[in-house]
C-alpha cells in the first residue's frame, strides 16, 4: 500500500486528495468571485435606475457605485487569490505524485519495467503527472466560476420576472440541438484520430530511430513515403472530422454566445416595457445578466472534456500504483553459502510458459553455463534469480534460503548481475564504479577499475575518474562501458555472479581485456553465464542445454559432445561461425 494514500486511489478525486483542503479552499474563493461578479452586474442595473431617476440623491448614487467597486475589486481578488492557490497546491501534488510513484516503482518487481517498457513507465510519471498538475491548477478555480455565475445569474432573473427568463432563454434549446449534432459520433472520430496520431509516432520514431540505417540503404526516400502517407491520412481524418462538425459546431458557439441571447431579450424587452409589463431597470437586468447564463454553457463543455482526459491520466497512474510490490518477508533468513539452487521452477508471462520445471544444482564457486537457441529461455532464468520476477512455480534458493524469504538488501548482497545491456548512470566515473557500494575507498575504486581493465583508459579521460559520464554513456565506447560495469561488480564483491553475455559486442581488443577483467571478477566464485560464444565456457563445471523453457542436456563439455545432441549441434554451428571467412575473388589480371 502506498504511503500518500490510506487505500489505493481509484480515480481522479481520489488522487488529488492530498491538496483537497486548498482546492476546496480555490473552489470557494472562484465561487466567491463570480458570485461578486453577478452581484456587481445586478448592482449596475439598480445603479443605472436610481441616475435615470429625476431626483437622485448623490450620496445614494455614491454609496451605491462604490458598493458595485468594492464587488468588483472583491471579484478580482478572488479569483486572483484562487488560481495562485490552485498552481500551489498543482506544484505540491505533482511533487508528491511523483515521488510516490517512484518510491513505489521502487518496490515492484524489477521486471515490471522490462515487461511494461520504459517509455510507458515514463509517460505516466512525466506526462500524466504534468496533465493533472494542469488539472488542479486551472480547472478547479473554473469549476467553482463555470457553475456558479449561471446558477445565480439564473435564480436572480427568476425573482425579477420568471415569464421573462422563460423567454430570454428559449434560444438554449436549439444550441443544444446544433452541438449534440456536432458532437454525436465524437467518440468515433476521437478514435479515428488517436490512431492516426499513434501511427504519425510510430513513423516519426520508426524514421528517427533507424535513420543511420534507412539513410546508408535508400537515402531515406521509401521511409518518408511511409512518413507522408501517415501524415496524408492524418490530415484527412482531421479535415473529415472538421467538416462534419463544422457547420453546426459554429451555429451552436452562435447560439451560446452573448448576441442572439441579447437579441432576442432587447426585443421582448423593450416591448415588454411599451406594454407597462415590464420596468426599464428590470430589462436592464436581464440585458446585463441572460448573456451569462448562455456564455456559461462553453466553459462548462471545455470543463466535462479537461475531466474527462485528466480522468484517463488519474486511472494510469492509479494503475501503476496498484502495481503488486515484491512481497517482502516477514522473518528474514540468512544464507549460509553461496551455493544456488533450482527447485522445478516454472516461470510464465502472462500464460506464455517461458521456463518449465527446471532443477539445477550450483555448488559454491562452481560455474554454470546456460546455453540454448534464441528464445530458449536463458535471460528469463538468470533473471529470476535476483527476483526481477517471483517464480510461478518451484523455488530459488541460495546456500539453503528461499530468494523469497529474505531482504532485497540481502540478496542484493550475495547476487552481482552484470547486464547484456551495460547502464551507466548520468554522473562521474567514479559514482558510477561505487553504484551499490558507496562506502568504497578510492583505493578500492581504483583497484576494482584496474582488475577491470578500465584504470587506463579512464586516467585518459578530461577528468580521470571525475569525468561525467554521458547521456547513458554514449561518449565511452560500448567495451569500455562494459569495462566500467565489471569494475562496479568487481567492487561490489558479491559470492554468485550472473553473467548475461557481457562479451558479446566487444571488439578482439576489448574481447581480451574484458576476458581478463572477468576471469577476476569470477574467481572463487559461484558463476552463472549466458554465453553464446561455446569456447569461453568449455571448462565450465556444468553446461545446461535449454531448450523451450526446459533442460534438454546437461553435463559437461566432452560429455555433451558426445551425446551428440542438441550441443553438439550448436558446437558444430558454432566451429563453422568461427572458421567462416570473407572468400574474395582475386581477379586475374
Ligand atoms: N518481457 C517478456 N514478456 C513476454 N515474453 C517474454 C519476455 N521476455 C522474454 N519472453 C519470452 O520468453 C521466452 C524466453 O525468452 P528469453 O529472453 O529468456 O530467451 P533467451 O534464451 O535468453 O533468448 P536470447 O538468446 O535470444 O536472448 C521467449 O519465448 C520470449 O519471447
Amino acid at each position: 500500500m502506498s504511503s500518500l494514500f490510506a487505500q489505493a486511489p481509484a480515480g481522479l478525486w481520489a488522487l488529488i486528495a492530498p491538496v483537497r483542503g486548498r482546492i476546496g479552499v480555490a473552489i470557494s474563493l472562484a465561487i466567491g468571485s463570480a458570485t461578486t461578479t453577478v452581484l456587481a452586474l445586478a448592482g449596475i442595473a439598480t445603479l443605472i435606475q436610481r441616475l435615470l431617476l429625476a431626483d437622485a440623491s448623490l450620496a445614494d448614487v455614491g454609496v451605491r457605485g462604490l458598493a458595485v467597486a468594492i464587488a468588483l475589486a472583491i471579484s478580482v481578488f478572488c479569483r486572483a487569490w484562487a488560481f495562485r492557490l490552485s498552481h500551489l497546491a498543482a506544484f505540491d501534488l505533482e511533487a508528491l505524485l511523483r515521488t510516490e510513484l517512484t518510491q513505489h516503482l521502487a518496490q515492484v518487481p524489477l521486471g515490471f519495467a522490462i515487461t511494461t517498457g520504459s517509455g510507458a513507465i515514463k509517460k505516466v510519471v512525466q506526462d500524466d503527472v504534468k496533465a493533472l498538475h494542469a488539472f488542479v491548477a486551472d480547472t478547479t478555480p473554473l469549476i467553482g466560476l463555470a457553475l456558479t455565475t449561471p446558477i445565480l445569474a439564473l435564480v436572480i432573473l427568476l425573482v425579477a420576472d420568471w415569464q421573462m427568463t422563460v423567454a430570454s432563454l428559449a434560444i438554449l434549446p436549439v444550441g443544444l440541438i446544433c452541438l449534440s449534432l456536432a458532437t454525436q459520433d465524437q467518440a468515433q472520430r476521437r478514435q479515428q484520430y488517436d490512431e492516426a496520431n499513434e501511427q504519425i509516432n510510430a513513423t516519426v520514431i520508426e524514421f528517427v530511430q533507424g535513420m543511420q540505417v534507412v539513410r546508408l540503404f535508400d537515402d531515406g526516400t521509401s521511409s518518408f513515403a511511409r512518413y507522408r502517407s501517415t501524415l496524408d491520412t492524418f490530415t484527412q481524418t482531421l479535415k473529415d472530422w472538421t467538416a462534419a462538425t463544422e457547420k453546426p459546431g459554429r451555429a451552436g458557439e452562435l447560439m451560446f454566445g452573448p448576441l442572439p441571447v441579447l437579441l432576442v431579450v432587447a426585443v421582448i424587452g423593450s416591448y415588454g416595457v411599451r406594454q407597462g409589463d415590464l420596468t426599464l431597470p428590470t430589462l436592464l437586468l436581464f440585458l446585463l445578466l441572460a448573456p451569462q447564463i448562455n456564455s456559461a454553457f462553453k466553459p462548462i463543455l471545455t470543463l466535462s472534456l479537461f475531466i474527462n482526459q485528466s480522468q484517463a491520466s488519474a486511472l494510469r497512474i492509479c494503475k501503476l500504483l496498484a502495481e503488486p510490490i515484491l512481497p517482502l518477508p516477514s522473518q528474514p533468513q540468512r544464507p549460509k553459502d553461496a551455493s544456488l539452487q533450482l527447485q522445478q521452477v516454472s516461470f510464465a508471462y502472462g500464460d506464455r510458459l517461458a521456463l518449465d520445471q527446471i532443477s539445477l544444482d550450483c555448488s559454491p564457486g562452481s560455474v554454470t553455463a546456460l546455453v540454448g537457441p534464441s528464445g530458449a529461455g536463458k535471460s528469463t532464468l538468470a533473471r529470476l534469480i535476483p527476483r526481477f520476477w517471483d517464480v510461478t512455480e518451484g523455488a530459488i534458493r541460495i546456500g539453503g534460503v528461499d530468494i523469497r524469504e529474505m531482504t532485497e538488501a540481502e540478496l542484493m548482497s550475495w547476487v552481482a548481475f552484470v547486464f547484456q545491456e551495460t547502464f551507466l548512470v548520468h554522473d562521474t566515473i567514479r559514482a558510477n564504479i561505487c553504484l551499490g557500494a558507496t562506502d568504497a575507498s578510492e583505493a578500492q575504486v581504483v583497484a576494482a577499475a584496474q582488475a577491470a581493465q578500465a584504470h587506463d583508459f579512464i586516467l585518459a579521460l578530461p577528468q580521470g575518474y571525475d569525468t561525467v559520464a554521458g547521456e547513458r554513456g554514449t561518449s565511452l565506447s560500448g567495451g569500455q562501458r562494459q569495462r566500467i560495469t565489471l569494475a562496479r561488480a568487481l567492487l561490489q564483491n558479491r559470492p554468485i555472479v550472473i553473467l548475461d553475455e557481457a562479451t558479446a559486442f566487444a571488439d578482439p581488443e576489448n574481447g581480451v581485456l574484458i576476458h581478463r577483467a572477468i576471469s577476476t571478477l569470477t574467481r572463487n566464485k559461484t558463476v552463472i553465464i549466458i554465453a553464446h560464444r561455446l569456447t569461453t565456457i568449455q571448462s565450465a563445471d556444468q553446461i545446461v542445454v535449454l531448450d523451450q523453457g526446459q533442460i534438454v542436456e546437461q553435463g559437461q563439455h566432452p560429455q555433451l559432445l558426445a551425446q551428440q545432441g542438441l550441443y553438439a549441434q550448436l558446437w558444430s554451428h558454432h566451429q563453422r561461425a568461427q572458421n567462416w571467412q570473407l572468400s574474395a575473388k582475386v581477379p586475374h589480371g
